[in-house]
Parts: C-alpha cells; sequence; structure tokens
C-alpha cells in the first residue's frame, strides 16, 4: 500500500513553496508567492483580514483549488500534482457551513470518507460511534437522526467527526465556529483543545478573529493583503513583540488581557482550598474552616465533585441538610481551559473564584484573583526578559 494511502498516521508536516493563485479575470493575485512550513501535530492558524486570502490559501492545500504555481508537499512528498480526488481523502477538511448532507443520516454523513475507501459495514459502524463518543455525542441518541434536528453546535461537533473518520493525519479547519453563539463557541473551542491533546493531528485553521487564534493556535501565521506573511510564530512571541505596525494594529488594545488566554490552567499552580465531605460530621467541617484562612469550605461529594460552598454560619444551621445551605459550587473550569476562561467564570461566581475540576468532574483545586495576578506578573517578568535578550524575527515570507 502506498505511504499515502496509509489509514492511520498520527500527523503530518506541510510545505507550502512559493504558493500563488491569480483568479481568471483579476489583475491583482489572491495569493502571492506564500511561503510557509507546518510542523506535524500543530495547530498553525491563519488569521488576517477580510480578503487577505486565507481561504484561498487553505483551500489549496488539499487543492480544491489548483494553485497557478507554487508547491505543495506533505510529509516530504510533492502533491501538486498527484490525484486530488485521492488527496483529499486523506486531508480532513471543516468548514463554517458544515455541508452535512441533508438528507443522510448523522452515521451516513460521518461514514461517507470510510464508505469510499470501502471499509466494511462493521467497522465502519464502530468508527461512527467512536467519533461520536470523542466529539461528546452520546451515538445511540443521535446516529439515526438527521442534520435538521440538531443544534447548530451538534452540527459542528458532526463536522469535525466526519473530517476525522478515516483518521487523517491532517485537518483543515476554515472558521468552523464562525457562525455559532459566542457561549457555544467558546466551550466548542475547549473541547476541540481537549481532542487535539489526545489525537495530535497538524491542524490548519482560519479564522478572522485574533482571539480565537490565540487561543488555539500553537503557531499563528498574520496575513496582510495577498497572504502576504506579516508574523509567524507562537501567539506569546506575537503578543509580546509584534514584528510591525499591521501586526500591533491586528492585535488591537488589550494585548496583555489576551495574554492570559496563553495561559492554562493546568500550568499555574492551583490554590488548595478548605474542602469538606457532604456527610462529614458538622462539628469536624466546622473545625476545617476555622483553621483555614478562608471565609468558607468547598464540599464535595462521594466522587470528589464539588456541591456546595458553606461558611460558618450555614454550619450552624442544624435543621438543613448540608446540599441545602449555602451557595451551589459553579463556575468551575477544567485544567485545558484559559486563565482567561477561569477569570470569566470567577467574575460571575459570587464567591470570586473557579473551581478546577478534571474530565469526572473531581475536584483539584482552585483559580483565584491571586492566581491570576501572579500568572499575569510571571508574563510580564518573561516578557522583559525576552526584549532584553532575545531579537525576534518574523519567518520570512517567501
Ligand atoms: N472564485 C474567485 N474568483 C475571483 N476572485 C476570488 C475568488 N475567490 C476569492 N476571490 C478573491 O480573492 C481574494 C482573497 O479571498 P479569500 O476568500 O481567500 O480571502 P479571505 O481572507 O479568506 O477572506 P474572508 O475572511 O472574507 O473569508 C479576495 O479579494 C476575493 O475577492
Amino acid at each position: 500500500m502506498p505511504a499515502h494511502e496509509q489509514e492511520s498516521a498520527t500527523a503530518a508536516s506541510i510545505r507550502l513553496e512559493s504558493l500563488t493563485k491569480r483568479y481568471p479575470g483579476q489583475t491583482e493575485p489572491a495569493v502571492d508567492n506564500l511561503t510557509m512550513d507546518i510542523p506535524a501535530g500543530e495547530i498553525v492558524v491563519l488569521v488576517g483580514p477580510s480578503g487577505s486570502g486565507k481561504t484561498t490559501s487553505l483551500k489549496m492545500i488539499n487543492r480544491i483549488i489548483e494553485p497557478t504555481s507554487g508547491r505543495i508537499f506533505i510529509d516530504g512528498e510533492d502533491v501538486t500534482h498527484v490525484n486530488a480526488d485521492q488527496l483529499r481523502r486523506r486531508i480532513g477538511y471543516v468548514i463554517q457551513q458544515i455541508g452535512l448532507f441533508p438528507h443522510m443520516t448523522i452515521a451516513e454523513n460521518i461514514g461517507m470518507v470510510p464508505r469510499l475507501l470501502g471499509w466494511n459495514r462493521t467497522r465502519i459502524s464502530e468508527r461512527v460511534d467512536e467519533l461520536l463518543d470523542l466529539v461528546g455525542m452520546e451515538p445511540s441518541a443521535y446516529r439515526t437522526r438527521y442534520p435538521k434536528q440538531l443544534s447548530g453546535g451538534q452540527r459542528q461537533r458532526v463536522g469535525v467527526a466526519r473530517a476525522m473518520s478515516a483518521d487523517p493525519p491532517l485537518l483543515l479547519m476554515d472558521e468552523p465556529f464562525g457562525a455559532i453563539d459566542p457561549i457555544t463557541r467558546e466551550r466548542l473551542q475547549n473541547e476541540f483543545l481537549r481532542l487535539q491533546s489526545n489525537i495530535r493531528k497538524t491542524i490548519v485553521f482560519v479564522t478572522h478573529d485574533i482571539d480565537e487564534a490565540i487561543k488555539l493556535g500553537d503557531r499563528i501565521a498574520i496575513l496582510n493583503k495577498r497572504s502576504k506573511i506579516a508574523q509567524y510564530d507562537t501567539p506569546e512571541a506575537i503578543l509580546t513583540a509584534p514584528a510591525n505596525d499591521f501586526v500591533a494594529d491586528f492585535i488591537g488594545s488589550g494585548a496583555s488581557l489576551k495574554r492570559l488566554s496563553l495561559s492554562r490552567v493546568r500550568d499555574v499552580e492551583l490554590n488548595q482550598w478548605a474542602v469538606g465531605r457532604l456527610d462529614d460530621d458538622r462539628e469536624q467541617l466546622r473545625q476545617a474552616l476555622m483553621e483555614s484562612d478562608h471565609g468558607s469550605l468547598l464540599l464535595l461529594d462521594g466522587n470528589q465533585r464539588p456541591v456546595r460552598w458553606v461558611n460558618g454560619h450555614d454550619l450552624t444551621r442544624s435543621g438543613e441538610s448540608l446540599d441545602r445551605v449555602g451557595l451551589p459550587a459553579t463556575a468551575t473550569v477544567e485544567p485545558h481551559a484559559t486563565l482567561h476562561d477561569a477569570l470569566n467564570e470567577m467574575v460571575t461566581s459570587r464567591v470570586g473564584c473557579a473551581i478546577v475540576v478534571d474530565e469526572q468532574r473531581r475536584y483539584q483545586g482552585i483559580v483565584d484573583m491571586r492566581t491570576v495576578m501572579r500568572a499575569i506578573d510571571e508574563m510580564r517578568a518573561s516578557s522583559r526578559a525576552r526584549d532584553r535578550h532575545a531579537a525576534v524575527q518574523p519567518v520570512e515570507a517567501g
């Protein structure tokens, strides 16, 4: 079997070499001499103003748009002239309007590429269930539904599942969360990051939203007109050392607040709070609260999941069961969430802190204002050190 037909490869590197696209009848090229290397296993975000050629650049990678000139390499293999249909089957593709077939069930939609690849029915159906699980949708509830019976966010998850059906080493995503309300969008972004930490594909992601780029990208390419690379670097380098005025303008104001999106909850030291169990003796709980320097105690259930916040007064209300007093333990974040997400939760929580839980919702620790301030101080210090020691060079744009 040729290397490119292997069904399961983890990630592939991409090299775009002097790619140019000139649409018929246009005087200027939409993409002009774009050269960039995309490392295997990373999320690279193409971001730039409307009309900068992001979509054209992306679609040249799987040759939905044929380049006028230049070359595309995947894992070192020149794919500029290979059979385009075969090429596309090994590249997952997710777009904003998803492109699910309305007359096909969710299972048929997800199983389309495996069917084209000649997999047998059992294998396809197992893969469909596995993927639905992976994107957080109960297979038995969704596999026989039709796209119109799903919410926008669910359709988008199915789009991602479908793109991964044949386990391609490479995913192209064009504003996949663009048409989704902000809350669902944030949830999908977090799910997407969690998914990527398991699958480690190479992902090229187009957006015009710099915040989304900062949150999702391992690297960001900021594109100016005709896909000229203004800066191609890590989000941190782009925020702390914009290469030119165009990049600085594009980042806009509030760069330091944006930097909170660079730190993940899992990377900061969590505060350990005074905790107790719902079924603990009240006197014991009061004692624990008094010995702590906190004004409230976080109560966990038998599975270590946070349930209530209680203070000294709540613990004296002997008639009331403990799961009814105090405040509900809402405002939770998972370790892959950003400090920006945690800050959002904190300001809406009446307790002023975000509870960190693992995937099973078990208590891990607390993020509060002190954690956030500490992170900001560290970022300031490392950016000062960077200014002193390192001159950040933008990658040459072909
Ligand atoms: N099929 C086409 N024929 C002619 N010109 C086109 C075609 N598709 C795109 N263009 C032009 O090419 C340029 C780049 O378009 P492209 O869609 O790649 O930009 P983009 O950065 O993805 O924009 P947006 O963020 O608005 O989607 C634009 O000037 C656009 O008008």
